[in-house]
């Protein structure tokens, strides 16, 4: 029970290779990460982000929806309608997607998988294919039944490229816990590891104890 009462600074002291279990989990980190680059979005109805992680998962591509290099965010038309499409952001803006392939920083995408906060539209699908992105994951479809929508969740079939909701995971499950010192270090669940300190060294023995009483 003492144990349990250490504050997490002592606890450290008592336990050396204690180890945070509760981490963010690598596809929250980088949905998170999408989410943060579509912060820097200058669409005033609508900021989109993506990050393309590789195989190793290492992130390799970071984008948000934005108008071309150079052309100026206060020149271009950020509206959505107008009698003339010249006159509305739909020509100009470049998605968030063919930013993120743009800033790679890899020789090439093959095999990664892109975290996108909105549904790829079809060019930004043709744009996934042709850089060999092979998964992606998307946050928001709320324009699941236009026909740009329809059309790039056909070439992502056709191309074989599966893409899954991504779901907010709510209710962790509680990290397991060693059943008698209760730490968090879950390679002794069942295993304490006494850790005593003799002459400023700490001695550590492994002791095994029943899973019951807690
Ligand atoms: N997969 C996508 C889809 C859209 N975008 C960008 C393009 C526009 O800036 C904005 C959509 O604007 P709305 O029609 O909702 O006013 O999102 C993107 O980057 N990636």
């Amino acid at each position: 029970i003492w144990r349990d009462r250490l504050s997490s600074n002592a606890a450290i002291n008592y336990f050396p290779f204690l180890k945070r279990e509760d981490i963010l989990e690598s596809a929250q980190y980088f949905m998170g990460v999408a989410l943060l680059a579509a912060q820097r979005s200058r669409d005033p109805s609508t900021q989109v982000g993506a990050c393309i992680v590789n195989e190793e998962k290492k992130i390799v591509g970071v984008g948000y929806n934005g108008m071309p290099n150079g052309c100026g965010d206060d020149t271009l038309p950020w509206r959505r309608s107008g009698d003339n499409p010249v006159e509305t952001k739909y020509f100009y803006v470049c998605h968030a997607e063919l930013n993120a392939i743009m800033n790679k920083n890899s020789a090439d995408l093959k095999g990664c998988t892109i975290y996108v906060t909105l549904f790829p539209c079809n060019e930004c699908s043709k744009l996934l294919i042709q850089a060999g992105i092979k998964n992606v994951i998307y946050l928001s479809d709320k324009y699941h039944d236009d026909e740009k929508t329809v059309a790039s969740r056909w070439m992502l079939d056709l191309a074989g490229i599966p893409y899954h909701e991504f779901i907010q995971n709510e209710k962790r499950p509680a990290p397991s816990r060693c059943f008698r010192c209760r730490c968090f270090t879950s390679f002794h669940r069942n295993k304490c590891m006494e850790t005593t300190k003799i002459n400023n060294k700490y001695i550590i023995e492994r002791r095994e104890h029943s899973t019951y009483g807690r």
